[in-house]
């Protein structure tokens, strides 16, 4: 078996990734090495904390195996659109990309917790990391620093010094409005770096939006052993996929992007019905399973998908989710049935605990925005509530570890008796949550038939 290597050279770069991981070596990477311009399009992509993937990638000239799993096979491709990886400790590096004419975009998937925001939905300056990175910056632009918007100010700050011309900043995680969410953290961070700097950034950085959708789990051993055995390739960094993949922008590049239309991307003008479709029907369903099927002793999606119990919580929450959504009731009904056969795809192995990271980040994403549009219909929709009665079991020490970036500040409300936990972790996410009597007895009676403790 040999490993991977590049005949050529590496293509030039000209968009640098921030938070290298496996989803958007499965997404993005993947959309700009099928671009008809892809060779003028090289990515230099740098993780978001840790080394990770650095060494493996770096020893195959960037080059990694794209396992695309379907029902009853695997497809294989080697994916060549990453030129340099580098470490997140990098930062000169990661200036040099940033500052340099020749980068026009830059995407991001640093986790819906990366943004630091807080419950108003801005940057949440009361954060140690944030606190440190802001001084940081103030003592001397180029000083290194940790977290996802100071690097982005750092760099944004850097390139306006040097000149370099306009940006475009794309994030690819999972939140609603990414594009604007972005835009006021690095407004907000660079307001406390230095009052003149927002303005001096908006003359030439443009955020646009996406929807990111490729379900991919963490790879584990036996796909990088499956690879080898498939292609004859020491492949020590593959990716496993599933064959479904969607990404739809909105918003104007202001420097030139790849041309990933026609590797399949969309360019709409309103993406909001796309938006809410995906995080409430794809993500809010894969919350709900990742707490109630964990509580009863599933591992992955596909297991929770052949209990009929999740089934049926499932498509009372779809049934929810679905009275808001802005699309023919066709393009809903044939939306829902792929997804039955995505998440039941038992080669998949996407395990609940990897999905149940956070939850305090996705909740209000995946499933607040239905709850409130059935309270205001003067509903109490159970589908919904089972899941956050699910979750207030999960902080409660039912079904697998707790790995949540407010643990430090929810978990202590988790204890005592059940109706007040309800009430003051839902009160955590939403303050008029914990005074709507009609949601917390919900919540906590399905809390009590789910885990009775
Ligand atoms: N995996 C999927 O199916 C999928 C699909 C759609 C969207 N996404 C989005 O992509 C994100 C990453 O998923 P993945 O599967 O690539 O995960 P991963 O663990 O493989 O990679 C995550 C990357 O984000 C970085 N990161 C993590 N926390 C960070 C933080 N607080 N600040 C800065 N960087 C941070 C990590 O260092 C790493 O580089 C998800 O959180 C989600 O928002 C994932
Ligand atoms: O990746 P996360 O942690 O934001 O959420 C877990 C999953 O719900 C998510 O990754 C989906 O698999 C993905 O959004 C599918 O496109």
């Amino acid at each position: 078996m040999s490993g991977l290597s590049r005949r050529g050279a590496a293509p030039t770069v000209r968009h640098v990734h921030l938070g290298l991981g496996n989803f958007f070596r499965a997404h993005q990477a993947w959309y700009t090495s099928r671009a008809p311009d892809a060779t003028q399009w090289g990515i230099a992509a740098f993780t978001g904390r840790t080394p990770g993937l650095v060494d493996a990638l770096t020893a195959q000239d960037g080059l990694y195996t794209l396992v695309t799993r379907s029902g009853d096979g695997d497809g294989f491709e080697v994916v060549d659109s990453i030129a340099r990886v580098f470490p997140a400790s990098d930062h000169a590096a990661w200036l040099g990309y940033l500052k340099d004419p020749r980068v026009r975009v830059v995407t991001m998937t640093v986790t819906e917790a990366g943004y630091l925001r807080g419950a108003d939905g801005g940057l949440d300056v009361d954060r140690p990391e944030v606190r440190a990175d802001v001084d940081a910056l103030r003592t001397a632009p180029s000083s290194p620093v940790r977290t996802a918007p100071a690097k982005l100010v750092a760099g944004l700050a850097a390139r306006c010094r040097a000149d370099a011309g306009p940006l475009t900043l794309v994030p690819c995680d999972n939140l609603p409005g990414n594009g604007a969410v972005t835009a006021r953290i690095v407004r907000e961070f660079a307001q406390f770096v230095d009052p003149g700097l927002p303005g001096r950034l908006e003359e030439s950085v443009s955020y646009v939006t996406t929807v990111v959708d490729r379900i991919t789990p963490r790879p584990i051993a036996a796909d990088v052993a499956a690879v080898g055995a498939a292609t004859g390739a020491d492949d020590h960094a593959p990716v496993v996929t599933e064959p479904f993949t969607e990404w739809v922008l909105s918003g104007d590049f202001a420097a030139g992007r790849p041309q990933w239309e026609d590797a399949g991307a969309a360019f709409v003008h309103d993406i909001g019905p796309f938006e809410e479709r995906k995080l409430w029907l794809l993500n809010g369903a894969h919350s709900l399973l990742a707490y109630t099927a964990s509580l009863r002793g599933h591992v992955t999606v596909s297991d929770a998908m052949t209990d009929e119990t999740c089934r049926a919580w499932l498509e009372q929450w779809w049934n929810e989710a679905s009275r808001h959504l802005n699309l023919p009731d066709t393009d809903i009904a044939a939306y829902r049935a792929a997804l039955i056969d995505r998440f039941a795809n038992p080669r998949m192995r996407h395990r609940l605990d990897q999905i149940a990271t956070d939850g305090s980040q996705k909740l209000p994403v995946r499933l607040l925005p239905v709850l409130r549009l059935e309270r205001a219909a003067g509903r109490v929709p159970l589908g919904t509530t089972r899941a956050l009665a699910a979750w207030v079991c999960h902080l409660r020490g039912s079904g697998g570890s707790v790995n949540d970036v407010r643990s430090a500040d929810i978990g202590p409300l988790t204890a005592g008796p059940l109706t007040d936990a309800v009430r003051t972790v839902l009160g955590a996410l939403d303050p008029a949550l914990a005074a709507d009597s009609a949601v917390v007895n919900a919540v906590t009676v399905q809390a009590c038939e789910i885990a009775p403790r």
